[in-house]
């Protein structure tokens, strides 16, 4: 579904991604590392908001890297989540469909799939979680092939982990997922593949039941006094 070849990414002297050659199947794939790894920036260029600095990366075949079409077939939520104020969410969501070139009644069926019941109010009014819910939802307008969140569980109580992880799991059969959670034990169930990301580069890939004593190690915390 996704490959990169040599994928770098430059911030002026930061050097984000740092070469990059990953293969990721079609099923869900959850994406650890420490801050700064380059995580987020790997999300991005496959999502096409970055273009990479050397390197390539296809996605279903296709350079994401203004590529209008295959836009419309990836749906994305970043953290933290960027949505608007001043409008409702039903606005919003409508906004969003729009632009991808999808009709209103997208926003119904995403804000069912997401049980989001505050539609009509003004997203300056929502909670932190709410807004995040908002903001996971919009990625599934269009009925995309690939979904890819970035921290989908951040800002949520424990309620709504539930809740949102329960959904992730029956949307599972019917797209792909790109998933990137600090908060990782709620995910890992869903996953097939986890990739480890640190310092630009892959420390880690492989089958999510094969790896999981690896990745507890890597999330263990030891106080010196241990
Ligand atoms: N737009 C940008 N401009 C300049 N530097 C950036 C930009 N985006 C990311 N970086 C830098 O690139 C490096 C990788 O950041 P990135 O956000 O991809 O890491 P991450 O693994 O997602 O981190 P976190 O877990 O903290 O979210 C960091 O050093 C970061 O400061």
């Amino acid at each position: 579904m996704i490959r990169t070849e040599g994928l770098v990414k430059r911030f002026g002297s930061i050097v984000a991604l740092d070469g990059i050659n990953v293969e990721i199947d079609e099923g869900v794939t959850l994406i650890l590392g420490p801050n700064g790894g380059g995580k987020s920036t790997f999300l991005k260029i496959v999502a096409g908001v970055y273009k990479p600095t050397s390197g390539t990366v296809r996605v279903f075949g296709r350079d994401p890297w203004s590529n209008e079409e295959l836009k419309r077939e990836i749906g994305v939520s970043f953290d933290p989540p960027s949505v608007p104020s001043l409008i409702t969410g039903r606005e919003w969501l409508e906004f969003v469909a729009r632009a991808k070139g999808y009709k209103k009644d997208e926003v119904e069926h995403v804000a069912n799939l997401f049980e989001i019941d505050y539609l009509d109010e003004t997203i300056r009014n929502y909670s932190s979680g709410m807004r995040k819910r908002l903001a996971i939802a919009q990625a599934f307008i269009g009925k995309p092939k690939l979904v890819i969140l970035d921290e989908p569980l951040a800002n949520l109580d424990f309620d709504q982990i539930r809740k949102v992880v329960k959904i992730l799991k029956e949307l599972r059969e019917r797209t792909n997922f790109v998933i990137v959670s600090h908060i990782w034990e709620p995910v890992y169930g869903l996953a097939d593949e986890v990739l480890v990301i640190g310092g630009g580069k892959v420390v880690m890939k492989g089958k999510a039941e094969e790896l999981r004593e690896d990745v507890k190690k890597l999330f263990s915390f030891r106080s010196e006094n241990d």
